[in-house]
């Protein structure tokens, strides 16, 4: 089966009530693709899950940043996995850089929560990433299949999971992957789910790129063979998350 092109939004710790309303009210009022073409997620702050659950279009689905690793309980401040699915929330983020960075979460960690928001319901977008120094370093591979890896220790099917690329050096840095630095590494983790996972799961799941992706340099992107998609974060809460979306379009052709 085909990889469906798949765009979400991470907004991360980032709005106000009335920027909620102003987001939403442009993803309303938005000409994208239709849902044959491309999967839409957006990803608020917990607080404002509901309120954009129940006034975004249907087309377009939310995920939540985060949760807890276990099932809930005396866990203050956290918010688990079953109250998402309880939600009806269907996604969630995981793994991100900046909880691997800012709060210590480790590859064990990240593959242990992917692994029960999946019992729970929940589709995953779990995300995975070198830093510059990593990079400069040649370990890029060694990082990303170390991080893929400890997911899959975890899971038994990676149907509910989209794995993001997202280079730490990237990410709210204004500096993209150039769109063959980008390719090289998602054809590096197909590559890897090939020889490690299964050639049915290397075909079927979607590698999305995330660090500064634009309005302007989406399609490009987009071209590349293993690119399926995106994890936008600062362009996500302006009005040209819409045509990141519709860089879906390049696929079809
Ligand atoms: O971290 C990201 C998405 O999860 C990317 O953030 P930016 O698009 O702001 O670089």
């Amino acid at each position: 089966m085909g990889r469906k092109f798949f765009v979400g939004g991470n907004w991360k710790c980032n709005g106000t009530v009335d920027d909620v309303k102003k987001i939403v009210a442009t993803l309303n009022a938005g000409d994208i693709p239709s849902t044959d073409v491309v999967e839409v997620v957006v990803s608020p702050p917990f607080v404002f899950l509901t309120t954009v659950k129940s006034e975004l279009r249907s087309e377009i689905q939310v995920a939540a940043q985060n949760c807890w690793v276990k099932k809930g309980g005396a866990f203050t401040g956290e918010v688990s996995a079953e109250m998402l699915a309880n939600l009806g929330v269907p996604w969630v983020i995981l793994g991100h850089s900046e909880r691997r960075a800012l709060l210590g979460e480790t590859n064990e960690f990240v593959g242990e929560k992917v692994a029960y928001a999946l019992s729970q319901g929940l589709k995953v977008i779990a995300c995975v990433g070198e830093t510059l120094e990593q990079r400069e370093a040649g370990t890029t591979m060694e990082v990303v299949a170390a991080q893929t890896q400890a997911i899959a220790d975890k899971i038994s099917s990676w149907d509910n999971v989209v794995l993001a690329y997202e280079p730490v050096w990237a990410i709210g840095t204004g500096k993209v992957a150039s769109p063959a630095q980008a390719q090289e590494v998602h054809a590096g983790l197909r590559k890897w789910f090939a020889e490690k996972v299964s050639a049915d799961v290397s075909a079927s799941t979607r590698i999305i790129y995330g660090g500064s992706v634009s309005g302007s340099n989406c399609k490009e992107l987009a071209g590349q063979t293993d690119v399926d998609g995106f994890l936008v974060g600062g362009a996500s809460l302006k009005p040209e998350f819409i045509d990141i979306i519709k860089a879906a379009e390049v696929k079809k052709c």
